[in-house]
């Protein structure tokens, strides 16, 4: 490290702070507030020095680039001579075609920082990819940001300095060098708790693009420690709004899949969030950390094929949440297994077979026996219900012929058993006894049906009963996939008919390769005047069998583990990520934790912002059903995004919720005061529709949260002033303003915020103040609070501007 002087920062072009960085000494000065790091000048000559290691970096990964790039090409085309060649070829290909996105992903901040170690150690630069240098038996050229040797850059203090000296942050534009950012770590000191507080405060400033992004650069000491915890087990992250819970997550997701690559690019890894918008929102973070294996699905979307996107009230969702759902499903089943009241006849040919209730009773009984799955066990009763049908077809003739049923042979009675297994009578008689179930089918003939749902849940209110009937036809809702995927369980898919149409199209691909081998054979070239050469010469034939041409000829399967985890129903993955999971109903619990049965997951949420009915109050509640005492919680307590000034308003309506949390602490603060306004019911839409329409048209995102029962109002008002007014689920803040309930914000943040009608928040939400508290949480830089009345008491600190 060279002498002069030193600043917390060296830029190319115009240096120094910007304000938000000088407001961490205010913070201070707030007690809510965290102390500021002493810093150091970076002499400039330094920027020229770490713009030669970066571009060096840089050639190193486009060298790496071609050459993944020259594997995957070379691997594409080999030839693929039996099944394991193929496997292997196709393993390989996936493999370097994943490095080349890996190589793409990491262009963009390719070098975050770098620690000069004590006792002359050197400097070690960190990244988003580990590059090799010169000589292996050195450090690396660039460690990657998850490796063990990168972990001081996120976590040493200078009380605890893990033996270095010195943390750089290095900014880059491009593949240039713009600044730097230096901290001293041999004071002693305590600092302000922040690793990197200016590289931080300067990424908290930015104006948000209605995607989120990764935080490489500035992971914090206590989000490092849980990214980096343990894979086993369930870990559980409590953290108020904007405690960088998701972004932890997607993190943590990443550290699993650099440091247990092997198993989990087998086996997967799923992150599931609450809405699609989310989803959205959260969709560039694992690509830009070059991780594109995993699987991101909300709840409505875990079932392949199916996206459920119905619409349902909170209570029905909530009753259809709870795990008694389980017997109803049950006893739905049991329901179709159905014993008439008397005798049944059928007239196969002629003659009138008697069924009566007590041989469908047996029947069922031996299909019970033979299989607990409703449609596993459906060819059981089957064969009973067709063994007893023809015993009396065959006496019955028996008796006609008189002759006895003694005179017809084994043939003869095989014959009759076909006849009357394909008789329609028979056939409708068997699918009205015990029908072949979908969980689709189940669930809609159930809901329909008063009666059915009546006998289905003996010992609930009518008041519960009427919250589940529904008419055929209604959109599958999130809600309803765990009790599809409950059903599917409990009915068993019989899938002879699948395997049977595979194991027709193989002979039908072994044959057509048998042809081949033939005409090649027969037009081979040879001169067989010798008949022992005949013997000698080697054809296609010969090399090749039938099956492995029939294999050879199989398409390259390039799917990755997501695209093949998504298409399947019974994939269990490695590791599970649930965000804001304090949504889940405990059906849903049964589902996620159903398809990962080692339970090693990582549960990231709020209890004070549940909004469900059928969410969390507790987290040992929740989890207890599933993975009893086994699970571990972390907590997180500083708030990247909300301002101290929102985070006091936020903070009444927190401690009114009696949940007794306390509010996480705002990095930020000095920004623009929240505001509110009275504007009379009258005004509220147009006024609303005023001041979004003159925040959207400021830099960043704008977005405005209202009652359900105020959307349309607004949108309409707010469309008048900006046809790119985006709403719903769907609404993407990258195009315009959106207009959402706090439900849909769930997990979201915006530049703007304006909350239209908070008491209409409180009343209409069933969780009303957990609501208002993620409405208000939301903001990044700017809060205005509109209502049409009087201000709800807890938002009593927002004193209303003057008009
Ligand atoms: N270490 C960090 N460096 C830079 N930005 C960060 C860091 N941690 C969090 N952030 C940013 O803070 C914001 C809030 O993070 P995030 O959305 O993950 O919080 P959250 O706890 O999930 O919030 P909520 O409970 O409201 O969903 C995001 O913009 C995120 O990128």
């Amino acid at each position: 490290m060279n002498g002069a002087g030193w600043s917390i920062a060296a830029r190319a072009g115009n240096g120094g702070r910007n304000g938000t960085e000088n407001e961490l000494a205010t913070i201070l000065a707030e007690g809510s507030a965290l102390p500021a790091t002493p810093s150091d000048v970076v002499p400039d000559p330094d920027l020229a020095l770490e713009q030669e290691y970066v571009t060096d970096l840089y050639t190193r990964l486009d060298a790496a680039r071609d050459l993944a790039e020259r594997r995957w090409r070379q691997a594409i085309s080999w030839p693929a001579v039996d099944p394991q060649a193929l496997q292997e070829r196709d393993a390989t290909v996936r493999f370097h075609g994943e490095r080349m996105v890996a190589f793409d992903a990491a262009e963009a901040g390719l070098c975050v920082g770098r620690i000069d170690r004590a006792d002359d150690g050197g400097a070690l630069y960190v990244g988003r990819i580990g590059l090799p240098g010169d000589d292996p038996a050195q450090d690396p050229a660039l460690v990657d940001w998850r490796a063990p040797a990168a972990r001081p850059f996120y976590v040493a203090t200078p009380v605890h300095p893990l033996g270095i000296v010195r943390r750089r942050h290095i900014r880059t534009r491009g593949r240039t060098v713009v600044r730097l950012d230096d901290e001293v770590l041999t004071t002693g000191l305590a600092g302000s708790g922040l690793t990197g507080e200016a590289a931080l405060l300067s990424a908290l400033d930015a104006s948000r693009t209605g995607r989120m992004t990764d935080i490489v650069r500035t992971i914090q000491a206590e989000q490092d420690r849980i990214i980096r915890s343990d894979a086993a087990g369930v870990l559980v992250v409590q953290g108020g709004p904007g405690t960088g819970k998701t972004a932890v997550a997607l993190h943590r997701a990443a550290y699993l899949l650099y440091t247990h690559r092997e198993r989990l690019a087998r086996r997967g890894l799923l992150v599931v969030g609450p809405t699609p918008t989310f989803l959205r929102y959260i969709a560039d973070v694992l690509p830009s950390l070059g991780e594109t294996g995993v699987l991101l699905s909300g709840l409505g979307q875990l079932r392949p094929g199916l996206d459920a996107r119905g619409e349902e009230s909170p209570q029905t969702a909530a009753v259809k949440g709870r795990l008694e759902m389980v017997d109803v499903l049950r006893a739905a089943i049991a329901g179709r297994q159905v014993v008439p009241d008397g005798p049944r006849e059928v007239e196969v040919d002629g003659f009138r077979l008697r069924l009566r209730p007590i041989d469908v009773t047996r029947a069922q009984a031996a299909a019970r026996r033979a299989d607990p799955l409703h449609n596993l066990a459906r060819p059981f009763f089957v064969r009973r219900v067709v063994d007893t049908l023809t015993k009396r077809y065959a006496d019955r003739l028996g008796r006609d012929v008189q002759a006895g049923a003694e005179l017809l042979d084994r043939e003869d009675v095989a014959a009759l058993r076909r006849e009357v297994a394909e008789h329609p009578a028979v056939r409708s008689l068997l699918a009205e006894l015990w029908p072949v179930l979908t969980p689709e089918r189940l669930l809609t003939d159930l809901f329909a049906d008063p009666a059915r749902i009546a006998a289905a849940t003996p010992g609930w209110s009518d008041v519960d009963r009427a919250l589940l009937h529904r008419p055929r036809g209604s959109q599958w809702t999130p809600a309803d996939v765990p009790l599809l995927e409950e059903a599917e369980e409990l009915l068993g898919f019989d899938d002879s008919a699948q395997r049977a149409r595979a194991d027709r199209d193989r002979q039908r691909a072994l044959r057509r390769a048998q042809e081949t081998l033939d005409v090649l054979h027969g037009s081979r070239s040879v001169d067989l005047e010798d008949e022992h050469l005949e013997a000698e010469v080697l054809s296609a034939g010969d090399l090749l069998s039938a099956e492995d041409l029939a294999d050879r000829q199989r398409e390259l399967d390039l799917r990755t583990t997501a695209e093949r985890a998504a298409a399947d129903r019974t994939w269990t993955f490695g590791h599970v990520v649930v965000d804001e999971a304090q949504e889940l109903s405990p059906m849903a619990w049964r589902l996620l934790v159903r398809r990962c049965p080692t339970r090693s997951m990582t549960v990231v949420g709020d209890v004070a912002q549940t909004g469900s009915l059928a969410g969390a109050q507790r987290w040992d509640a929740v989890l207890r059903p599933h993975v009893g005492d086994a699970w571990r919680l972390e907590e997180l307590t500083v708030n990247y995004r909300t301002p101290a000034e929102v985070m006091e308003v936020a903070a009444d309506v927190l401690a009114a919720t009696g949940t007794g949390l306390t509010p996480p602490r705002s990095v930020r603060t000095g920004g623009t005061p929240p505001v509110a306004e009275v504007t009379g019911e009258a005004e509220l839409a147009e006024r609303v529709a005023e001041v979004a329409a003159d925040l959207a048209g400021r830099e960043g995102t704008t977005s405005v949260l209202v009652p359900p029962s105020r959307r349309a109002g607004v949108v309409a008002a707010l469309g008048a002033l900006r046809p790119d007014v985006q709403s719903g689920p769907g609404a993407d803040s990258s195009l315009g303003p959106v207009v959402l309930v706090p439900g849909e914000a769930k997990g979201l943040e915006f530049d703007s915020v304006v909350v239209a009608d908070p008491q209409g928040v409180l009343d209409e939400g069933v969780r009303g103040l957990n609501d208002l508290y993620v409405a208000l949480t939301r903001a990044t830089q700017r809060l205005t609070v509109l209502s049409p009345g009087p201000l709800p008491a807890v938002l009593d600190r927002l004193a209303p501007a003057v008009v």
